[in-house]
């Protein structure tokens, strides 16, 4: 058999399956953890450990019809202005919390387009987080940028604040495609984007792709990663396209009739894959790509990739402080979501309470789970030493599903005393063995594809 058709017989094209940035993933929250839980972990923080901090920002000017993010659009500054006074509120609401002397190792702008913010707002931000948690000597301070949605003052105003990492929206850059999915992004645009940014002094620049959109084929594939490669970024990420118009209604807007096949789709992604390859990149996880000598390279050859709800990350802060809508925070305790909504989380900030309205709290033994997923994940073995030396006798309640995977999957996967192994042809199902340990599967929730 083919190897495409073994894949395809073991679920390939038809598995709706998590991305697993977190276990359980956030479909599984419920409201019976919300701001009370919230506030019990922010103060129970132990003020000698850095946190991360996330900083969502749910504006853009242009709505891309293929985005699944959380984000809506926006003509004028306006609401953009008032939403950063509730996020002010929000951080010094955190702040009053938090045990004194914390320190905050990371800081990540997401969104939707942070680079939405002209420089006023974004010096009025940034000092608004410091002082409410005040940064490490070495800490790192990445953003989301939109090329399309930025300039020089903007990027100086970030790097002035201590940015030096930033990621890049490109997708494609086909100008069919472009127009298919509502998103125009000339190449000179984003080159000059790229060339001020590394003026600015960023080191770690990231640039993503996406694979499996519509009119996309080898051909444009091949030319969109020639044009990434020669704006030379340290990481690429290369998305597996989520149609999911019953989530993201904007995607209504996509001709599914143009959309890539399933064979066509999982050819794209292995041909930009060996591009990347081939151009030095090592492979990270399921759909990150890195330059040898990138900290994401080093953190997956040390055993300290981590998921995160980006995608891949080095970063080694346990506790994740999201803030503004529908940011997730993730304790040791639980993970836990702001309104969703941006009205009903600037009324809930507005009001004078934390924003947290779903979430899960954490049992000893979706600790073990998440962990045994996200080694799938990273490094596509789970390592069961690791898990019988940090869980102990409890790590036999994945007995079955190790059983059960190492008989579906045959030599696609290994499985000793040590490990369970995923082989590298086998590598386009990990998110599919991966949800063999998931105990927590929703009911009435559909996912994405798998490939
Ligand atoms: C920044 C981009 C993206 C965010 N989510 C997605 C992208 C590309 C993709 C995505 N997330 C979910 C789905 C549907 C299920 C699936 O296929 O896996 C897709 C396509 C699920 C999801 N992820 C988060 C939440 C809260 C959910 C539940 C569904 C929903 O409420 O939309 C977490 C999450 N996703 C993003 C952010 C910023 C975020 C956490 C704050 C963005
Ligand atoms: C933050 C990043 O998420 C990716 N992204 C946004 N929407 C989708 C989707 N529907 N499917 C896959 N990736 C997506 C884009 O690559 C964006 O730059
Ligand atoms: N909004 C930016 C862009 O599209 C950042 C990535 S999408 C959250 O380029
Ligand atoms: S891809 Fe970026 S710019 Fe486009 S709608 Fe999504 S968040 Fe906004």
């Amino acid at each position: 058999m083919k190897q495409i058709d073994r894949l395809r017989a073991l679920g390939l094209f038809d598995s709706r399956v998590p991305r697993y940035t977190s276990y359980p993933t956030a479909p599984v929250f419920s409201t019976a953890v919300g701001a009370a839980f919230q506030k019990a972990q922010l103060a129970a923080l132990d003020p000698a450990v850095p946190v991360s901090v996330y900083i969502h920002i749910p504006f853009c000017e242009r709505l891309c019809w293929f985005c699944a993010c959380r984000t809506q659009g926006t003509q004028t500054l306006s609401p953009v202005e008032s939403y950063i006074g509730t996020v002010e509120k929000e951080l010094s609401l955190i702040a009053d919390i938090l045990p004194k002397g914390l320190r905050m190792g990371r800081l990540h702008w997401g969104g939707g387009t942070p680079t939405i913010l002209p420089p006023a707002l974004i010096h009025r931000l940034a000092q608004s987080i410091k002082s409410a948690i005040p940064p490490t000597a070495d800490w790192e301070f990445s953003v989301e940028i939109d090329p399309t949605m930025v300039d020089r003052d903007k990027i100086a105003a970030l790097a002035k604040e201590g940015m030096n990492r930033a990621s890049i929206g490109i997708q494609d850059f086909d100008p069919e495609v472009q127009t298919a999915i509502g998103r125009i992004q000339p190449f000179d645009v984003t080159a000059a984007c790229v060339a001020d940014l590394r003026a600015a002094g960023i080191h770690s620049l990231n640039t993503d792709l996406v694979y499996g959109l519509p009119h996309q084929d080898a051909t444009r594939i091949a030319d969109t990663v020639d044009k990434v490669l020669t704006l030379a970024p340290d990481r690429v990420a290369l998305f597996g396209y989520a149609h999911v118009p019953w989530v993201a209604k904007r995607q209504k807007l996509i001709d599914d009739t143009a959309l890539p096949g399933d064979e066509t789709r999982y050819h794209l992604a292995e041909l930009a894959a060996k591009k990347l390859q081939s151009a030095g990149f090592a492979t990270i996880g399921i759909d990150h790509f890195a330059r040898p000598q990138d900290g994401l390279n080093l953190a997956r050859n040390s055993g300290h990739l981590r998921r995160n709800f980006q995608g891949y990350t080095d970063d080694h802060c346990p506790t994740l402080i999201g803030v503004g809508a529908s940011s997730i925070s993730r304790f040791d305790g639980g993970y836990v979501q702001n309104a969703a909504a941006t009205a009903a989380y600037i009324q809930r900030i507005e009001a004078g309470d934390l924003a947290g309205t779903r979430g899960h709290q954490l049992t000893p033994i979706d600790k073990m789970r998440a962990r045994a997923i996200e080694m799938l994940m990273c490094d596509f073995r789970l390592d069961r030493s690791e898990l019988q030396h940090r869980f102990g006798p409890q790590t036999q309640q994945l007995t079955a599903a190790l059983k059960a995977v190492t008989a579906t999957y045959g030599d696609l996967v290994t499985l000793t005393d040590d490990a369970l192994t995923i082989e590298p042809e086998g590598r386009a199902l990990t998110r599919i063995i991966a949800s063999a340990f998931d105990a927590h599967k929703p009911e009435g929730v559909r996912y994405s594809q798998a490939s």
